[in-house]
């Protein structure tokens, strides 16, 4: 979106005998033209996402459509605008070869960028990644059914193989090939929010178990969503966490009641120490936020041990990394500001009494797959997740890979979309920012869409939801 305004704002500035009017609705008519052409040469079906398939940008209108038109194109231009601007900072952690490193990945985003504009086939991987013989594999069995192209295949595929192709950039770059790119706009949006976390910390020292304690907790780390990088750049509300209440009126489904029955009553029959499981999503305050929910479980005996799982590399702008985790705990280590310092010194304390535990890298949660081929694929970390007693996916993306990214029905029931992964409990919370849903009250979707068709691309309404695991 920003690009073109971008191109607006260039073109009306250099038209000057023009009344802004009038420039303004000749662009639209070129910019309109423009697309209409994209549209008809690519065969974009103009049409809403059909159901039960996939989602995928061959819909014009969808936020897959949407995506690779503008969000992805702008992403990579505001990534190089980045290695540009910190061009010094990065050959200091680098060595000064990284500059000319830096011009060679710049101009292999450039070429990325365009094949995304011009929808061109997906390439294969010529790197010696161990991921890299699976990915091509792919590819060449997308290439058979004419699906290898940005808008034809699946939204899912062509995003991951998107930030699998940016990171195949940066590692063929010798000074490179371990900078994490996405770290200057995470490691910078953190520091920001030093205060509000600090005040957060605060605010929640000493919070005893009871079922309302444990609601806010489990919202705060769902509204924390809403800040990705690569959506929503908004920095959080100073007032977070006195406004929770008031943002349930946005919170479509609240099943955090039915979370909470589940791990109270859980402890009080539980002869096994208890287990429970967080997918990270974002780095800076959604990673703060899901580790005050892990510091609160474990202190109110909700559970034994808390563990995290994260993404192997540099992943949808702000997705967490190991690097990302312990950099954030030697932020809040090494701070000024005493509370948030005395949460860094007790997270490591919980670190290494192994009550919170960081999992080893897995690299299946960067696979351009949905959850139910997880069994198939990654059998050991099924087994894993099987031994915990409730597994939270957090975000947006995880929400699409538990639903196989499929457009089923809004209504279908939560656990009717997992295509049979059902490890252990699942629990959700997501901010919605795709146009994909389950569990739904009838008709909601539908009423949401004719007041604001795009409300499911703004980040503003969510989810928490429950799948519970019986036993056999
Ligand atoms: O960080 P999250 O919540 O997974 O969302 C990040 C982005 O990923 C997507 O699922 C795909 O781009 C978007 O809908 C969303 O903007």
């Amino acid at each position: 979106m920003s690009v073109a305004i971008r191109t607006i704002e260039s073109w009306t500035s250099l038209s000057s005998n023009n009344t802004y009017e009038s420039s303004w609705t000749t662009l639209e008519t070129v910019v309109h033209n423009k697309l209409e052409d994209f549209v008809e040469k690519q065969n974009i079906l103009v049409l809403y996402p059909a159901l039960n398939e996939p989602l995928s940008a061959k819909f014009y209108h969808s936020h897959a459509y949407k995506t690779f038109r503008t969000r992805s194109p702008h992403m990579i231009h505001e990534l190089i605008h980045s290695m540009r601007e910190n061009e010094e900072w990065i050959m200091k952690r680098c060595g000064d070869y990284a500059r000319y490193d830096l011009r060679r990945v710049i101009w292999s985003l450039s070429i990325l960028r365009t094949e995304i504009l011009q929808n061109s086939p997906f390439k294969l991987f010529y790197d010696q990644e161990p991921d890299a013989k699976e990915w091509n594999v792919a590819i060449k069995r997308l290439a058979n059914r004419e699906k290898n192209q940005w808008f034809t295949s699946t939204w899912l595929f062509a995003e991951c193989y998107l930030y699998r192709r940016i990171w195949a950039a940066f590692r063929r770059a010798e000074t490179l090939r371990n900078f994490d790119y996405f770290s200057p706009i995470k490691f910078n949006t953190a520091q920001g929010l030093a205060n509000l976390m600090n005040n957060i910390v605060i605010a929640t020292r000493g919070l005893p178990l009871n079922q309302m304690n444990f609601q806010l907790m489990l919202k705060l780390s769902l509204w924390s969503n809403r800040c990705d990088l690569s959506n929503t750049a908004d920095p959080p509300n100073d007032e977070m966490l006195q406004l929770i209440d008031e943002y349930d009126k946005d919170l479509i489904i609240d099943q955090s009641m039915d979370v909470w029955h589940l791990l109270s009553e859980n402890k009080q029959t539980s002869r096994q120490p208890i287990v429970i499981d967080i997918v990270f999503d974002n780095a800076a305050f959604e990673l703060f936020s899901d580790l005050l929910l892990a510091e609160y479980i474990l202190e109110t005996g909700l559970a034994q041990k808390v563990r995290f799982h994260v993404k192997s590399i540099p992943w949808f702008v702000s997705d967490v990394t190991a690097a990302d985790f312990h950099w954030m705990l030697n932020s809040f280590l090494r701070n000024n500001l005493v509370e948030l310092s005395a949460f860094g010194h007790k997270m490591r304390s919980l670190l290494r009494n192994q009550r919170l535990e960081l999992c080893s890298i897995n690299d299946f949660w960067t696979k351009p797959t949905g959850f139910s081929s997880m069994r198939q694929l990654s059998p050991c970390l099924y087994v894993e997740l099987s031994f915990s007693t409730l597994v939270i996916f957090k975000g947006d993306l995880n929400y699409r890979k538990l639903l196989d990214d499929i457009n089923r029905s809004s209504t279908t029931p939560f656990r009717d979309c997992f295509g049979g992964f059902i490890p252990t409990s699942i629990c959700a919370l997501r901010v919605i920012k795709s146009d994909i849903y389950s569990g739904m009250p009838l008709c909601t979707v539908d009423w949401l869409t004719e007041d604001d068709p795009h409300w499911m691309m703004r980040g503003e309404k969510a989810v928490i939801q429950l799948a519970v695991k019986t036993s056999p």
